[in-house]
């Protein structure tokens, strides 16, 4: 049996943060904000992940009113809930998912992104593929506002 689950996230730049994605510290003037990491891409991958096996989203396993995750590693997180879908009997087909940012400049980082991921999801990098897009300087992205991320993930059940 297949499951198909899809994140979205959207996080607010700001001057005193670092700018962490998909778990690499990327240099920017800008970061995140957010009571963890802010890691937008992470966020969004979580959120697929847990759509995906009717487990509801990230702030239900990981509350923004809980002081254990502030300034939480978002990849630690992904990680429990990798441990969930893995827990139900699902393993990964592919994930693929998009950064959308005016700035920074993603693609000298893509590379160690869709590696990082494969390692917290224990996977294949060619099962992972992460890509970026601006807005064509519009919005709330193209004014450096903020950054957002989608993931689409499909998951294929092992165990019965
Ligand atoms: N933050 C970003 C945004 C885009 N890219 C790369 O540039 C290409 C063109 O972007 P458009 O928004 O003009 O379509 C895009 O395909 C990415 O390769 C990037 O690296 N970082
Ligand atoms: C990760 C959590 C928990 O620290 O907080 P944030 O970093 O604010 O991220 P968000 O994507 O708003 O929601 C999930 C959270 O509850």
């Amino acid at each position: 049996m297949f499951r198909i689950g899809q994140g979205f996230d959207v996080h607010q730049l700001c001057y005193d943060r670092h700018c962490v994605i998909g778990g690499v510290m990327i240099p920017y003037e800008k970061g995140l904000i957010g009571h963890s990491d802010a890691d937008v891409l992470l966020h969004a991958i979580a959120d697929a992940c847990v759509g995906a096996v009717g487990e509801g989203d990230i702030g239900k396993h990981f509350p923004d009113t809980d002081s254990t995750f502030k300034d939480a590693d978002s990849g630690v997180l992904l990680m429990h809930i990798w441990k969930i879908v893995k827990g139900k009997g699902y393993r990964l087909g592919n994930l693929d998912c998009t950064v959308i940012a005016e700035k920074p400049k993603m693609t000298p980082y893509i590379t160690a992104i869709r590696e990082n991921i494969a390692r917290i999801l224990e996977v294949n990098f060619d099962q992972i593929n992460v890509k970026a897009t601006t807005t064509e300087k519009m919005g709330f992205v193209g004014r450096k506002e903020g950054i957002a991320a989608q993931a689409i993930v499909l998951l294929q059940k092992t165990q019965y």
